[in-house]
């Protein structure tokens, strides 16, 4: 059955945008039989399943790529699943258990597997465009409604070493390629279940870790050859990026896709290089979505706080981690100054800071961005010296002016050995509200603004995230322009190469290659669980169109979809550096035996001066373990 009709292609614009002036404790088995029995199903369906269909034509093929008109012809070997397996004396035929090997259960790696399990079933449900969000209450009480794993995940207080590792790696392919958060998760619970199933048919720990090791490298091999179309360096990136910030917003996607595309194409280099810190996302409440704006500069909510509101050339900024008056600015003369003694000391205070105003002044700064109280009297003194005060909300604000601008922030009012330089600062009215913008006088601004407008400050900060989502996206789109087809179908063509050539192996290699291959068909089974379909028939039908070398087959809201037709798209770069981090993890993995916990508090006991000097043989040890032990 060909799969349903779909929307033509995207066609990708050439750009012309103008340069502006621019848990628990995981404890648990599983009923491995029937685990066991579901995989051989599975991988004789896999093995036997093949459907022939007439392939689509991809959008573009490229970098030596080949088309998919090509291979849809190719020729489709049948695979058998193994039937007389070349393993060790431990194993028994057909994955099962070798009952002499009882006791030796690897019981580190059934937690660890427990772990993962117990991880991953929080992040499934997320997992695609169909995914759910799910309500996150931080421990200030502030709650955010969020789908993305990256968040959930820095929300989690895990205990188990392996979920904690799992969740490290998954944090960091957020923040280095800004997606495959949940594909990094679910694939390496997906991958320690397969890898339990062969501990339990008798692989040794050894044996399992060199047979993944080859079947990695052949995935990462592979993967490549699929990638069918790429970038074009003067290209529109909306269509490149879409799937990804589709993923992270509820609405609104196609017009965050391209304001992004937008901010990103304005801030790459002459040379076509890409820093993804050049762009800054600021927001600010009130308005609609469709009301955000890309400034160039930095924008930064702020308040000015005297009569001095814009620096119209030369600015020159301090950065004040400090209150810009004395240190009790406030209330005084009422509460806390009682007695004269107190008064005089704030008076010489209020003095001394005056001088440190007048001084920043005579060093020529004209700019002092304060977080901390301001005091009045202080900010009449900087008025009197022509230095504009601006007092910001956050210290996030002003951690990134410091980074932006290369000036250190202060702890006292002291003018920094090199001030921060743009040309202009001044008060951008937007509405109802306010930013304050520090502009450079370059015709290619160093740094851009995208300025998210939005009733709610929920909705606002998942937009900033799907927005840094998709400059982190376009970032790897730059070192590596490949895209491959998304909506599971490039791990279902990767898992139909390893069943065909996993079932030309034998021993543990064999094996390895259809676990592996049954570890990647969990993802686009993902998909169609969360899209609401019948996940099995889907799969088998899916593996059927693979099977017959037509590998733009994936997972639509319906059922199947041409992710070529419907310009799903994954980033080679993104995958590749998401597959390599889990099969690393989950070949270190299966190796571990035993947790152990350090103890929490030292108990020190003094050790007399005699044993002290039996036990200690040489001057370091004695360094190390001295008089304790
Ligand atoms: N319109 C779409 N239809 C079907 N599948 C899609 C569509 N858009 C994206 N996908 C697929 O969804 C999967 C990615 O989902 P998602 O973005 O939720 O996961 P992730 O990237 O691993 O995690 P995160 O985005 O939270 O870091 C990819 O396989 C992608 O191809």
């Amino acid at each position: 059955m060909p799969p349903p009709p779909s929307t033509p292609p995207k066609t990708p614009n050439t750009m012309a945008f103008l340069h502006s002036s621019s848990i628990v404790q995981f404890e648990c088995r599983h009923s491995n039989t029937s685990s066991r029995l579901l995989l051989i199903l599975v991988l004789v369906l896999c093995g036997t399943l093949g459907t022939s269909v007439p392939s689509k034509q991809p959008r573009q093929s490229s970098l030596g790529t080949r088309s998919v008109s090509e291979l849809s012809t190719v020729k489709v070997t049948q695979t058998k699943v193994q039937s007389d397996l070349e393993l060790p004396q431990r194993l028994k035929l057909g994955l099962e258990k070798n009952p002499e090997s009882q006791g030796e259960e690897p019981l580190c790696i059934l937690r660890a597997t427990a772990a993962a399990q117990t991880l991953a079933s929080i992040i499934r449900s997320c997992y695609g465009p169909y995914g759910l969000q799910k309500f996150l209450v931080s421990a200030q009480g502030e709650t955010v409604c969020t789908g993305h794993a990256a968040a959930i995940l820095k929300a989690l207080e895990l205990e188990h070493p392996a979920a904690r590792f799992v969740q490290e790696l998954a944090q960091t392919q957020a923040e280095n390629t800004g997606d495959g958060t949940a594909f990094v998760v679910l694939l390496t619970e997906a991958l320690l279940e397969q890898a339990q199933y062969l501990l339990w048919a008798g692989l040794t720990p050894a044996q399992l870790r060199e047979a993944f090791v080859t079947a990695t490298a052949e995935v990462l091999t592979a993967l490549p050859s699929l990638a069918i179309c790429s970038l074009g360096p003067l290209e529109d990136p909306s269509w490149a990026l879409y799937s990804v910030m589709s993923t992270h917003t509820l609405s609104n996607a196609e017009y965050l896709t391209k304001l992004v595309a937008q901010a990103c194409w304005i801030s790459r280099e002459p040379n076509g290089s890409f820093k993804p810190e050049s762009i800054v996302v600021c927001i600010l409440q009130g308005g609609i979505l469709t009301d955000s704006r890309i400034i160039p500069g930095i924008a930064i909510c702020g308040k000015l706080c005297g009569r001095k509101t814009e620096v119209l050339n030369d600015a020159r900024v301090a950065l004040f981690n400090c209150p810009f008056g004395p240190s009790n600015p406030f209330a005084p003369a009422t509460l806390r100054l009682s007695s004269p003694e107190e008064l005089i000391r704030f008076r010489k205070q209020t003095e001394q800071v005056e001088m440190e105003i007048a001084e920043l002044a005579m060093m020529g700064i004209n700019v002092a961005v304060v977080l901390g109280e301001v005091n009045e009297r202080s900010v009449d003194q900087a008025d009197y010296c022509g230095v504009m005060v601006i007092q910001v909300k956050s210290r996030k604000e002003i951690v990134y002016l410091s980074d932006k601008l290369g000036v250190p922030l202060l702890n006292r009012i002291l003018p920094p050995l090199e001030p921060g330089k743009c040309h202009k600062v001044y008060r951008m009215e937007f509405g109802e509200s306010a930013l304050i913008m520090f502009e450079w006088e370059r015709e290619i601004a160093p740094f851009l603004s995208v300025v998210l407008r939005g009733p709610t400050i929920q909705g606002l900060r998942g937009a900033e995230q799907a927005v840094y989502y998709g400059i982190d996206a376009f970032s790897q789109l730059c070192q590596d322009p490949r895209l491959l087809p998304g909506a599971g179908a490039t791990e279902m063509a990767l898992a139909r190469m390893l069943v065909d050539k996993g079932s030309r192996l034998d021993g543990p290699n064999g094996l390895a290659f259809q676990a592996f291959a049954q570890a990647l068909s969990s993802l686009p089974k993902t998909l169609a669980e969360n899209a609401g379909l019948a996940a099995q028939s889907v799969l088998a039908e899916m593996s059927g169109y693979h099977q017959a070398g037509n590998f733009v087959i994936g997972v639509g809201t319906d059922g199947l979809v041409n992710v070529a037709q419907e310009g799903i798209w994954d980033i080679l770069r993104t995958k590749a550096q998401g597959l390599q981090a889990v099969t690393g993890l989950v070949q270190q993995l299966v190796t571990v035996d035993q947790i152990i916990v350090a103890r929490k508090t030292p108990r020190y006991r003094l050790i007399p001066q005699s044993a002290q000097n039996a036990n200690t043989s040489s001057p370091l040890r004695a360094k190390f373990f001295g008089k304790y032990e």
